[in-house]
């Protein structure tokens, strides 16, 4: 199976883990419930273009798991329902990558013309559902309160909502689709980084080029992934094309810099965490930081200790580009000691560049 291939393969050891919890989750769900009342939330996003080969995976190793021998040269496609609740206001390249991919892959589609919840309820009285897969993530509004294996909210019809990829970042998603090559929509390759209808989306300003003012990187380099829906807002009424301000207000130097500058802030104190002492480092460093015009994207206190520190920057590694530390001369020998030890070397040589200004300086 090509997909479970390739993220076997690869050396990024967050995707892999991230790969067989979601895939778990899917083989589960194939378990519990007849393949016949599992359906697809598929609208060719990158989210459910993820979960469309995450099934395919979790489907594969599902068969092969029960000893199917006979069934496996037969399993590199599922033929599970797919559900696409199409609008006159979609994309047509959304729409073109939809159709596209549910060919390709053999995927029965039943298109729906309504709302989803009115979808749904007609959906579920024609056939029994009981459960459908959703391409949802932590940091989409509706994620609020949803687990893997979530019910409908009351008042909508009932399945079971799994979402194998909720506990998913912006940049796994992107290290999943780039590490499998799967082909994702277009419009992502022209820094759109979450796509609503053609009235509310606009590409990601976080992406555009200044070198040619009209043009946009693709999604996958978007660095803060917290910012993936910052193309989704209202385009003013004589702003029907989209162009290098996008309506998040930002302009390209602007972008340039939040995509250059995001720091973490790890101040390192046991007389903070006691409350005997006010950190008052950390917010003086946020500030001083801020007016510069970088972006911190979260402090945090630990244990003078260099576990702790380890624990912490592993934690936020992937997605700042500079961390600072606050603590004393022992422990930043100590945390020097284990960056070179990790191979961090760049930020040891930060480490080290700090240090000597606080040397200087004081
Ligand atoms: C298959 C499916 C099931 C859904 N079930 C629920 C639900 O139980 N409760 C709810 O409030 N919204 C439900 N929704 C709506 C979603 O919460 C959300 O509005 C939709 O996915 C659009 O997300 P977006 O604004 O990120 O594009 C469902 C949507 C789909 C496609
Ligand atoms: N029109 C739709 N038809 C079918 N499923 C949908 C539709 N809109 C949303 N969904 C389901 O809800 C999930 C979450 O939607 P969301 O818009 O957050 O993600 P996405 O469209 O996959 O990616 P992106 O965030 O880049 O737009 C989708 O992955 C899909 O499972």
């Amino acid at each position: 199976m090509e997909i479970d291939a390739a993220v076997r393969a690869s050396s990024d050891g967050r995707l892999r883990t991230k790969y067989d919890n979601a895939v778990y989750v899917v083989q589960r769900a194939f378990a519990l419930y007849p393949f016949e009342e599992i359906a697809f939330s598929f609208n060719g996003g990158k989210d459910s273009t993820v979960l469309l080969h995450l099934i395919r995976a979790g489907y594969y190793l599902h068969k092969t798991s029960c000893g199917d021998e006979a069934q496996i040269n037969t399993v590199q496609n599922c033929p599970l329902r797919t559900i696409y609740f199409e609008t006159p206001c979609a994309f047509p390249e959304i729409n073109s990558f939809t159709y596209e991919t549910v060919s390709t892959y053999g995927l029965p589609l039943e298109t729906i013309r309504s709302d989803f919840k009115s979808g749904l309820e007609g959906l579920l009285k024609e056939k029994s559902t009981k459960a459908i897969f959703i391409g949802t993530r932590i940091g989409d509004p509706n994620a609020v309160g949803q687990e893997q294996f979530s019910p409908s909210s009351p008042g909508w019809p009932p399945f079971m909502r799994v979402n194998p990829i909720l506990d998913w970042s912006y940049r796994d998603v992107w290290s999943f689709l780039l590490t499998c090559k799967v082909k994702y929509c277009s419009l992502y390759d022209e820094g759109y980084t979450s796509i609503g209808s053609i009235y509310d989306t606009v590409p990601n300003a976080l992406l555009s080029d200044s070198s040619t003012g009209n043009s946009f990187r693709p999604a996958y380099m978007l660095s803060d992934g917290r910012l993936e829906r910052a193309g989704r807002a209202k385009k003013t009424s004589n702003n029907t094309e989209t162009n290098s301000v996008a309506s998040n207000g930002m302009n390209n130097a602007e972008g340039e810099q939040m995509i250059a500058r995001s720091a973490s802030v790890i101040v390192v104190g046991d007389e903070i965490l006691f409350g005997t002492v006010e950190d008052k480092f950390g917010a003086a460093l946020c500030k001083k930081l801020h007016e510069i015009g970088w972006r911190v994207s979260h402090v945090t206190v630990v244990h003078n200790e260099i576990d702790s520190v380890a624990e912490e920057v592993k934690q936020c590694k992937s997605t700042d580009d500079v961390y600072l530390f606050l603590g004393d001369l022992g422990l930043y020998i100590q945390i020097f000691h284990w960056l070179v030890l990790q191979k961090h070397l760049e930020f040891a040589w930060l480490l080290m560049k700090s240090l000597r200004s606080i040397l200087v300086n004081s």
